[in-house]
């Protein structure tokens, strides 16, 4: 067998290693452990149950690392390096005295303290080590491995605000809204101004850190507790937990007795600090959405008293509330759904993690891909279609997307520097080339699915990460067997795909051993890369207990509909399956049927049927929004071009070699096609899932897809498209779709289109997005201005400019608009000319400029407004100092009525009302 470099390395320098490294061999462990390259199993046996000597541990360590393979044998290095540069900092702390140690004036010894302080920022620096698992995957092929660099953080982007106000439930899957934060208008900023903002100033603030799945929140807390600990002038005193950890606690607890058990060696330390220096405190609780326990911020008892044993949610609710531990300052972090379970008057300010911006995404592609060509492909190819490019903001989602495409690929290019340079369309590949099929796809013509994506990704971990991983294991034969490889992991691969579908329909994403043993899936096993790479481990230092979670909840999605696909297409029911494992049996058994029945070509297309169709009214039902990835990828494995990718799991479509130039795609089954379509032409589903509908087309690769996008694209620029004319044939959920994608438009000019209100509210998701919409001359009447207040009133909401212009609002949608406009603080210019608003109109406006101060130009031309309307204008006007134009032609003045508001207008220079008989 052919050993990889950081084998071969480990083995070379073994004597040095033991030599120099024997004194560290438990940090040494303790870290391999946390990035998850030894198991439990391993630390005992390194250790061999205490009776070893540092010596022996660190051989048989060595041992253990090289019997691992390369993987293990390259995070062992990193783990070194980081370990290395925390040594130099350790002794650049030791040489910087801590300030601010005098800190009882009650004769204490503060030099004692110092000493604790010093030992606890070198155990969290090294707790928190920028290291882990999956960036030490993302650099493996990275160039930057060797250049001693200790870890891969790519900076990210950022916003930042205070306080903050309740969000409105969001009826969008999280991974929709990650392109808007870079649309707002808070203030951006980075990492160092994060840092800067906790660690620098002494005080007492709540902040809170929201950030979707795998956007990176742990990742900048280990970041930021890292930074920390290297810097030696910094004032903080940093305590971590997290949530999940916190979970684990069954019954109650003193503060002091949960503190002390996690900071053993800040015991003499940590009640003086308290009690002298409160704001000196930064206590970080990673992950409140994980937390299990209720928070109630009205009935919680009021406790300040840290000796107290208290259930965990009112400990968390008093620490919060400032009762216990007076004075700190508080980090929480929390996926955006959770952050409403804190009071938004309690937060002092709100930072939201945007991702990664282009540049960003260039730079993480640079690290992480073999060579500069290969990441400017992989840049090129994710800014070619907007959701991908969109869902590369998180970073996890960089990381699969990355491997998908470079893994294997990149090791077998390695080997022929002929074919080095990755191609640009399929037409340039040469046969018989190792490139991956989705890399043979780039040419912008062709569909290019989030499915595809995930189907590389999982076939690449399972080709290229599986046990036998060497340099062998990228050769060409070794894609060649895929489809066996894949055959055999299958059975495994539906027991993970139940127990993710069985999380999903619970929405849970964290799972125990007990959970694991119900689906027949062995927790040694984990030991696996491919496990490593898809379900991870967490230890709890609290409690030492075991919780696994998929490394990103979309590839939780993707193997619960690819257990769900599976199940339906071998005629079983996904959720008596589901029963099935968690009574004990294996998914395998359900296998083993669907193989001999497909054997026999019986194919249940009824019942595949009816499975698909549960499966998206039931994604349908969840106003969350939160099973929309889910569907779509159940749109996506049923296309045969994604079910070849994975074949051997699948029964392939043809016998085609996997390395074979690749035919074209082909459309997913009519029966899909016609069931998606149907469910947006039945217009039970709320906007949010008909725009999802939308998604699952393009998954699906829907042929006309493309075309009416199209047709679309000219109508936004205002070219009636020709197949786009009649109005009444259009739709509207395929444009909020559209709009989705265009993450710059500011925009949204659809005068004249036949918009109504039904229209309207299709396109609802979108519109609080634009700085500008004008939707004059539509027929929106009163039905559609009850959806533009619903748009005002989004708190997210950016519209600057709202014209509508001739639309049949009518007294009545005159009186809903401007309800909405009273807790709207954007609009400034408000265009409603035509609209037959009347007296009634003009008074409910003249209500609204009673309490808004944000509206600066209103235009009512032709409105039909007599004296009364103008009267009860001008009175509103005296308190009103905001209102700089108002434009009343053509409405129903006597010549008095002129005279007044002329006369009124020469009291108020900064106001120019606008008047004519
Ligand atoms: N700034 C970054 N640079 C490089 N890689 C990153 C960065 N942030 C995150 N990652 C990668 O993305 C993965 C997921 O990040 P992380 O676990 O921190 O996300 P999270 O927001 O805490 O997710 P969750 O809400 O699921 O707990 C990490 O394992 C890491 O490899």
């Amino acid at each position: 067998m052919e050993l990889g470099p950081c084998s071969m390395a480990l083995q070379g320098q073994r004597v040095q290693l033991v030599e120099n490294w024997s004194r560290k061999v438990a940090q040494l462990q303790q870290l391999l452990y946390q990035v998850g390259a030894l198991t439990e199993e391993d630390l005992s046996l390194v250790t061999g149950g205490g009776r070893q000597g540092e010596r022996d541990c660190m051989r048989t360590l060595l041992d253990v690392i090289f019997g691992r393979g390369e993987e293990a044998c390259r995070a062992f290095f990193h783990v070194l390096q980081s370990l290395q540069a925390d040594t130099k900092a350790e002794s650049l702390l030791g040489a910087v005295p801590l300030q601010g140690c005098e800190l009882g004036n009650d004769g204490s010894a503060p030099v004692d303290i110092q000493e604790h302080l010093r030992k606890h920022k070198e155990i969290l620096g090294r707790q928190n080590s920028p290291v882990d698992y999956l960036s030490v995957m993302a650099r493996k092929f990275s160039g930057s491995e060797s250049s001693g660099e200790p870890s891969s953080f790519t900076d990210i982007t950022l916003s930042r605000r205070v306080g903050y106000t309740v969000p409105l439930l969001s009826n969008q899957h999280e991974a929709a809204t990650v392109g808007d934060g870079f649309r707002g208008q808070d203030q951006e900023c980075t990492f160092k101004d994060l840092c800067q903002g906790l660690l620098s100033v002494p005080g007492e603030d709540f902040t809170l850190l929201s950030g979707v799945a795998g956007s990176g929140k742990t990742t900048l807390i280990r970041r930021l507790v890292h930074e920390w600990a290297r810097d030696a002038h910094s004032q903080k005193v940093v305590l971590s937990l997290s949530f999940r950890e916190l979970n684990l606690l069954s019954g109650p607890q003193s503060l002091q007795e949960l503190l002390l058990v996690h900071y053993s060696h800040l015991k003499p330390a940590l009640a003086r600090l308290v009690d002298s220096q409160p704001g000196r405190i930064l206590l970080i609780l990673d992950g409140l959405d994980e937390f299990r326990f209720r928070l109630d911020f009205e009935r919680s008892p009021k406790c300040s008293d840290p000796e107290r044993e208290l259930g965990l949610g009112d400990m968390v609710v008093n620490l919060i509330k400032g009762h216990l531990m007076p004075g700190i300052s508080i980090l929480v972090t929390s996926r955006p759904h959770a952050i409403s379970k804190v009071p938004p008057l309690l937060v002092t300010q709100l930072y939201s993690i945007l991702g990664f911006s282009t540049e960003q995404q260039s730079h993480y592609f640079k690290q992480s891909c073999p060579t500069p060509q290969m990441a400017s492909v992989v840049g090129e190819y994710v800014s070619s279609y907007q959701p991908l490019q969109l869902m590369c903001r998180i970073p996890a989602f960089c990381l699969i997307v990355s491997m998908a495409l470079c893994d294997g690929s990149a090791s077998c290019l390695n080997q022929a520097p002929a074919t080095n340079t990755l191609p640009s369309s399929a037409g340039t590949t040469p046969a018989g080339s190792m490139v991956p099929r989705v890399m043979l796809m780039s040419s912008r013509a062709k569909p290019i699915t989030i499915t595809e994506i995930y189907c590389c990704f999982l076939k690449s971990v399972l080709v290229f990460h599986g046990d036998s991983r060497s340099q062998e294991a990228c050769s060409p034969h070794r894609l060649q067997g895929a489809p066996q490889l894949l055959q055999e992991q299958g059975p495994l691969l539906g027991d993970l795909g139940a127990l993710a579908f069985k999380g999903l329909l619970e929405r849970r994403f964290l799972f125990d051993q007990a959970d694991l043993t119900s689906f027949s899936l062995d927790c040694s096993g984990l030991s696996k890369a491919f496990l490593v790479e898809t379900l991870r481990e967490d230890r709890a230092s609290l409690t030492y207990q075991r919780s696994f979670h998929f490394i990103h909840t979309s590839v939780q999605e993707f193997l619960a509909a690819l257990y769900y696909v599976l199940q339906a297409l071998s005629g079983s029911n996904p959720f008596t399956g589901l029963k099935t494992a968690m009574g004990g049996a294996s998914f395998a058994a359900s296998l083993h049927v669907f193989l001999s029945r497909a054997n026999k070509l019986l194919k249940p297309r009824w019942l595949l049927r009816r499975y698909i169709k549960n499966a998206f009214s039931w994604g349908g039902r969840h106003q969350s929004g939160h099973m929309d990835l889910f569907c779509r990828f159940v749109s996506g494995l049923l296309v045969p071009h994604n079910q070849f990718i994975l074949s051997g799991l699948f029964r392939s479509q043809k016998t085609q070699s996997p390395t074979s130039l690749p035919t074209p795609p082909q459309p997913s089954p009519p029966f899909l096609l016609k069931l998606l379509h149907s469910q947006l032409q039945g217009g039970c589903l709320s906007p949010e899932r008909q725009v999802n509908v939308c998604h699952c087309l393009y998954e699906a690769m829907d042929p006309g897809l493309t075309k009416r996008l199209q047709g679309w694209m000219q109508v936004l620029a205002q070219q009636q498209a020709p197949d786009c004319c009649d109005p009444a044939k259009r739709d509207w959920s395929e444009l909020a779709f559209l709009l989705q994608l265009i993450p710059d438009l500011e925009d949204l000019n659809l005068e004249a289109q036949g918009l109504d209100a039904d229209g309207l509210r299709r396109l609802l998701p979108v519109l609080p997005l634009f700085s500008t919409i004008r939707l004059g001359q539509n027929p929106l009447g009163t039905e559609g201005a009850a959806v533009l207040a619903c748009a005002m009133q989004n708190p997210d909401c950016r519209v600057e400019r709202l014209w509508v212009v001739q639309t049949g609002l009518g007294c009545e949608g005159c009186r809903v608009l401007a309800e909405g406009l009273k807790l709207n603080r954007t609009v400034v210019d408000l265009r409603m000319a035509i609209n037959n608003i009347g007296d009634v109109g003009a008074g409910c406006l003249a209500d609204l400029l009673q309490s808004n101060h944000t509206l600066k130009d209103i235009r009512l031309r032709d409105n039909q407004v007599t004296d009364k309307g103008a009267e009860l204008l001008m009175t509103a006007l005296m308190e009103n100092t905001s209102l700089e134009q108002l434009w009343l032609f053509d409405n129903k003045f006597s010549k008095d009525g002129v005279k007044k508001l002329k006369e009124f207008s020469k009291t108020r220079p900064q106001l120019d009302i606008k008047v004519c008989i």
